[in-house]
């Protein structure tokens, strides 16, 4: 069994080849696997490709892929290490190699690393930093003074939070103050919000990992600005940093810090200070279902076996989409306006982790790794992008993830859209011969369906879990290290310097830009 650090590569394993052999011999061409064939041969296909994993049911039986293929990929994983490269995860081994260091979202929702000499010693703070989270948390809530808290950052500092409240705050009456989020470097979302607001009745979050993104810098000036100039004198009530860099906070003027550890990635930090709206905004025992939830699904990923084991199933579907049957992207649609902003998450969770053409040693992969994630809120998406879906010239693979129950008092509503998601997925797959051809559906069309049983914070927390572990596993077996970002940074390089050209009256500060660059701030210069 190959070690997490010696591991193969899943295009370096023994079950590789066959796997794509037999993806070229039964899923291509006029004998390929068809869905509905797929059903009536095998009584058992509905049973055999349903997973059960806490607070979430997941059917993949309407996916291209039949038992063979299944049993290939498990096996793949097996022989690419998974598991140990897994338990190395909950270990809090430094598996961030190219930033030597730990990933340590996992332990801030209680998950407890086997032995404490493995656990990296951030471990051991992070009880205090979330009773601090949390106390402050109660505090903003019981403080009648403040009607209002502004969540200012971007990426993993918003995305999840911002979600999380939308979906807990759509399923359940809050209590606390209103919950805002500011990301956009566009002074628009901000100056729209500030028009709202009274200073002395406002909280202001500015949520940074690095405490130096631009966006989130521009906008927390820009917040403080406006609140001085509003009379307001008492920024050290009214603003409060959570970030990893509590040092660049208090230079920045904020002396209140809540902290949290280097090892917890961006994309993955709602779980710890960062997500101190969501405290605010659904109080300590949300927040604690929330986690609650996510270590349950935590434990399914580092007990079930392979084969049953839902984050693993579905990243083995992942690969098998995009390297087997060379499909380039997925569409995610939520069939719950809370979680509206699900596919926007995970385009950051899954293409900020996995989008990389080399893997951890440095070596350029030989094969495609993420797809493009994309979609919006079911049944909205039927009256946009539906069409392409089911009559469209490629195949897109649909994820639809349903409540069974509603919190709302409008039953009607929760039967048609369960009802509407389900008629989706069956026409995705049945199709229909049309008497014209623009009315013929092909079929055979694939899709997922993951089951929730509730909209709580302990099935939200348990849902994006699994995400999260889909995403590693994935990333995993193609070698890839899903913990850093490095293609985001020299795009943040050139916006310097072009903005030092749009500032500059001088014409000779395009002459280090491109042709095309050099027009464009021209015009812009132009007004
Ligand atoms: O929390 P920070 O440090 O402001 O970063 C915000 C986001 O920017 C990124 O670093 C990408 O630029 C993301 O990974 C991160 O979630």
């Amino acid at each position: 069994m190959a070690t997490w650090q010696d591991r193969p590569r899943c295009d370096e394993a023994p079950s590789w080849a066959p796997l794509l052999a037999h993806a070229q011999r039964a899923f291509t061409g006029k004998d390929a696997f068809d869905l509905r064939a797929g059903f009536a041969a095998d009584a058992q296909r509905a049973a055999r490709f349903s997973f059960e994993a806490p607070h979430v049911r997941a059917d993949l039986s309407k996916n291209l892929i039949d038992a063979e293929a299944q049993r290939l990929l498990t096996k793949l994983a097996h022989e690419c290490g998974l598991e140990s490269h897994r338990d190395a995860l909950l270990a809090g081994e430094p598996i961030n190699a190219s930033e030597q260091r730990a990933v340590t979202h996992v332990a801030w929702r209680n998950w407890a690393p086997a032995t404490a000499e493995s656990a990296p010693a951030a471990l051991y703070s992070i009880a205090d930093w979330r009773a601090q989270m949390l106390t402050l948390a109660d505090a903003v809530r019981a403080d009648e003074a403040i009607t209002d808290v502004v969540n200012i950052g971007i990426g993993g500092s918003d995305l999840g939070p911002r979600m999380v409240v939308q979906a807990l705050s759509a399923a359940q009456a809050t209590s606390g103050p209103r919950v805002h989020f500011v990301a956009n470097m566009d002074g628009h979302e901000l100056a729209a919000l500030l028009r709202q607001l009274r200073p002395e009745q406002t909280l202001f979050l500015v949520a940074s990992k690095s405490f130096g993104t631009a966006e989130t810098m521009r906008n927390a000036l820009s917040a403080r600005a406006w609140y001085q100039a509003q009379g307001g004198a008492d920024v050290a009530r009214h603003f409060v940093a959570l970030s990893a860099n509590p040092t660049a906070a208090r230079a920045f003027g904020i002396e209140r810090c809540l902290g949290f550890d280097e090892g917890v990635g961006g994309r993955y930090s709602l779980w710890s200070s960062i997500g101190l709206s969501i405290a605010i905004a659904v109080g300590r025992e949300g927040f604690e279902a929330l986690l609650a939830g996510a270590h349950a699904m935590d434990r399914h990923f580092a007990e079930t076996p392979l084969a049953r084991n839902l984050p693993v199933q579905l990243a083995l579907l992942d690969l098998w989409y995009r390297n087997a049957l060379h499909l380039a992207s997925r569409c995610v649609v939520p069939y719950l306006h809370g979680l509206r902003a699900l596919p926007a998450y995970l385009q950051q969770l899954e293409m900020e982790s996995n989008g990389k053409r080399v893997d951890a040693h440095g070596r350029t992969v030989p094969f495609a790794t993420a797809a493009t994630v994309w979609g919006q809120a079911g049944s909205n998406g039927q009256h946009a992008f539906f069409q392409a879906l089911h009559q469209g010239s490629d195949v897109v693979p649909v994820e639809f993830v349903l409540s069974a129950t509603a919190a709302h008092s409008l039953p009607e509503h929760h039967r048609k859209l369960l009802a509407n998601a389900l008629a989706q997925a069956r026409a995705l797959m049945m199709g229909q011969p049309g008497d014209a051809p623009e009315r013929h559906f092909p079929g055979n069309r694939p899709s997922t369906v993951l089951l929730l049983p509730d909209q709580s914070a302990q099935s939200i927390g348990a849902l994006l879990a699994l995400y999260e572990h889909r995403t590693f596993a994935l990333g995993s077996l193609w070698g890839i290290n899903s913990f850093d970002q490095w293609g985001v940074e020299l795009g943040k390089r050139h916006a310097g310097e072009i903005e030092n050209a749009l500032l500059s009256p001088d014409a000779d500060a395009c002459a280090a830009l491109d042709a095309s660059t050099a027009a464009l701030v021209g015009w812009l210069r132009q007004g």
